[in-house]
């Protein structure tokens, strides 16, 4: 498989006014190959953002070596541009505009064919509300309607900065359809998320990032599979006894209440022979599985939680309006003083 993209040793420190000297990206690698749909996870100020950002040269990075379809970034991105959708940093909509007329606009101004636009509201699942004003859109109508825009030129490689964040459950839901029928589609898709349940369910590889440094690459499955404690849940109706007879056969066992939880047996039968041969009879055994939450928690030191919703704009006028940007470069308080 090709490398879509490819970042090796990207280092990035911000100074700002307050805070002073801040690590944001410290010597991080990632590979992402054609088909993929990549999912980049990492807490709160791991340095997501800011490798997207250095990646499509929205701030300087100050080393490394990074690569879109083959051109060195950001360097030679525009050799590229025209096969790759990103939205790092969220679009400001009209919000007296509708969809339709957005993405018009929009084509227009990067030399697309505006048949495109009828195509692309399809794709995301936007014809029947094309016609409306965006002020009239739910949220999660306002982030296809940005991945709408991404698509117009119809990319190899999509890139979403935190696509599902601030959606609701059914919101999610239509995010994480739209990204699978795009990679369906044949689209490459690098999908940065802390959403951990959502990145199992679309995601076939993962990046982790923590502190700025990658913790873990790979298929999803295999990097799971590294967490696996091959643990089993059994229920018994003497769990005393039960405890004993698997500790004297030499694997761990917890009592919760009742249900065991027996560690160390990478096959089950080693646990229902250990119990029947002494006549107590196994009512259930079920594989503890680890999830990508726990092995997140496990290689980042932190609990993943839900964090402020970051937006698709409210309709403003530019320089008006409640909207933060996407990506919050405080800059009131903690100018970036040089990079
Ligand atoms: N423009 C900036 N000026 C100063 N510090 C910054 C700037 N941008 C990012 N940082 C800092 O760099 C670190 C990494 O931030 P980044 O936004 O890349 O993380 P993230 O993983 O995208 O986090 P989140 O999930 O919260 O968006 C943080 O400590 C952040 O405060």
């Amino acid at each position: 498989m090709s490398a879509v993209i490819e970042i090796e040793g990207l280092r990035k420190t911000f100074h700002t006014l307050r805070q002073g000297r801040r690590v944001a990206v410290d010597g991080f690698d990632m590979l992402v190959e054609a088909g993929q749909v990549h999912g980049f996870l990492g807490p709160n100020g791991s340095g997501k953002t800011t490798t997207l950002r250095a990646l499509l040269g929205l701030v300087s990075a100050d080393g490394g070596r990074m690569s879109v379809l083959g051109s060195p970034a950001p360097e030679k991105l525009a050799r590229v541009a025209g096969r790759v959708g990103a939205i790092v940093e969220s679009p400001q909509f009209f919000g007296n505009f509708t969809g339709h007329r957005t993405l018009r606009l929009l084509a227009l101004a990067g030399g697309v064919p505006t048949g495109r636009v009828d195509e692309v509201l399809e794709q995301v699942g936007l014809r029947d509300r094309g016609h409306d004003r965006v002020k009239g859109y739910s949220l999660g109508m306002r982030q296809r309607l940005a991945v709408a825009s991404a698509l117009l030129k119809d990319p190899e490689l999509l890139i979403l900065d935190e696509p599902a964040n601030g959606l609701d459950p059914g919101g999610i839901r239509e995010m994480r359809d739209l990204m699978r029928s795009l990679a369906d589609a044949g689209v490459t898709v690098l999908v940065s998320s802390h959403i951990l349940a959502e990145i199992q369910l679309i995601c076939d590889h993962v990046t982790i990032i923590s502190r700025g440094r990658r913790v873990a690459a790979g298929r999803v499955e295999e990097v799971l599979a590294g967490y696996d404690q091959h643990e089993w849940q059994v229920r018994v109706a003497e769990p005393a006894r039960a405890a004993e007879l698997l500790a004297a056969a030499g694997l761990s066992v917890t009592d919760h209440d009742g249900l065991l939880v027996v560690a160390g047996a990478e096959e089950p039968e080693l646990i229902s022979r250990t119990l029947g041969e002494q006549g107590v009879w196994v009512r259930e055994l079920t594989p503890i599985r680890p999830d990508l939450e726990s092995v997140f928690l496990e290689l980042t030191g932190t609990a993943p939680h839900p964090t402020l919703p970051r937006q698709v704009g409210e309709a403003a006028l530019p320089g008006e309006g409640p909207d933060a940007p996407m990506i919050d470069l405080d800059v009131t308080a903690d100018r970036e003083v040089s990079a």
